[in-house]
């Protein structure tokens, strides 16, 4: 798919406390663009992975779409029709991703059959596909690695592979849920440069999930704030950083700064 805009409009989520719908994530709208890196941050239990589990159409049980709706360049997509062929994900924990039977050679096979390109793709073709994008990954240079097992690889090369199978789906658009939470802080940092780079040479449209102001310093283009559900502030990174507008944003920022502080 080759689609330049994907825009999250008036996206609710909600729940219920007995008979009582709850709302999670109120009346959310993200406009991302390919090329450019879009972070969602704000404190734990905002909504930040509701709402791109509302993107991706995989709400959780318990959980249910209210209302708002996913537009590919202007045209209405269901959630479920864009997973894996225009909206590629990357999850914090790589090693849940991972069917533990089954080996990265194995996985690719899956992402393409989900992508709609198996067909076309005989198994010298998937192998050369394949070779390609763990090359773009750091992940080339061992021949071996396709026919690895998930309990063969560490958390770093895990989270590699899982961004190999999203650009082996082709989808212009990754949602990557934070990324390198369950990493050491040596793979942090190849896995955040690897996609800054992505971004540019796969023209990818990157939506981060973090509530890490480090890493947005390092990769956002532009950045949206959610509390309680609802998205406060958006607007250009280096703005943001310079002059935080809404209370949340402000928060957050102060928090990070004395982090940053205590550990200089
Ligand atoms: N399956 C569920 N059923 C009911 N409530 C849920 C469910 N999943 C999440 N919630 C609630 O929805 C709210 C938003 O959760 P969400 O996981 O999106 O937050 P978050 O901003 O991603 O937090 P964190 O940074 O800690 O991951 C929280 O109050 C959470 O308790």
């Amino acid at each position: 798919m080759s689609a330049g805009t994907l825009r999250i409009e008036g996206l609710s989520i909600q729940t219920w406390r007995g008979r009582e719908p709850v709302p999670l994530v109120r009346d959310v709208t993200l406009d991302l663009h390919r090329g450019e890196v879009l972070a969602l941050v704000g404190a734990s239990g905002s909504g930040k992975s509701l709402a791109c589990a509302g993107l991706l159409g995989v709400l959780p049980p318990g959980t249910k779409a209210a209302g708002g709706r996913i537009l590919l360049d202007g045209a209405e997509v269901r959630p479920a029709a864009l997973r894996g062929r225009a909206v590629a994900s990357v999850l914090q924990a790589p090693r849940t991703a991972f069917n533990p039977l089954r080996t990265i050679r194995d996985h690719a096979g899956e992402t393409l059959a989900v992508a709609g390109i198996s067909g076309r793709a005989g198994r010298g073709a998937m192998t050369e596909a394949l070779r390609e994008v763990l090359d773009a990954v750091g992940l080339g240079e061992d021949p071996g690695v396709p026919d690895l097992y998930p309990f063969q690889m560490s958390g770093g090369m895990l989270q590699r592979a899982m961004i190999a199978l999203a650009l082996l789906s082709r989808a212009p658009f990754l949602v990557a849920d934070e990324p390198t939470t369950d990493l050491d802080l040596v793979a942090q940092a190849g896995i955040l440069d690897l996609l800054a780079r992505l971004v540019r040479t796969h023209d990818l449209g990157l939506l981060i999930v973090t509530h890490d102001f480090g890493v947005v310093a390092r990769l956002a283009d532009r950045v949206a704030v959610m509390e309680d559900g609802r998205i406060v502030e958006t607007g250009e990174a280096a703005r943001l950083f310079a002059a935080p507008a809404h209370p949340a944003t402000q928060a957050l920022l102060a928090a990070h700064r004395a982090l940053h502080e205590v550990m200089a």
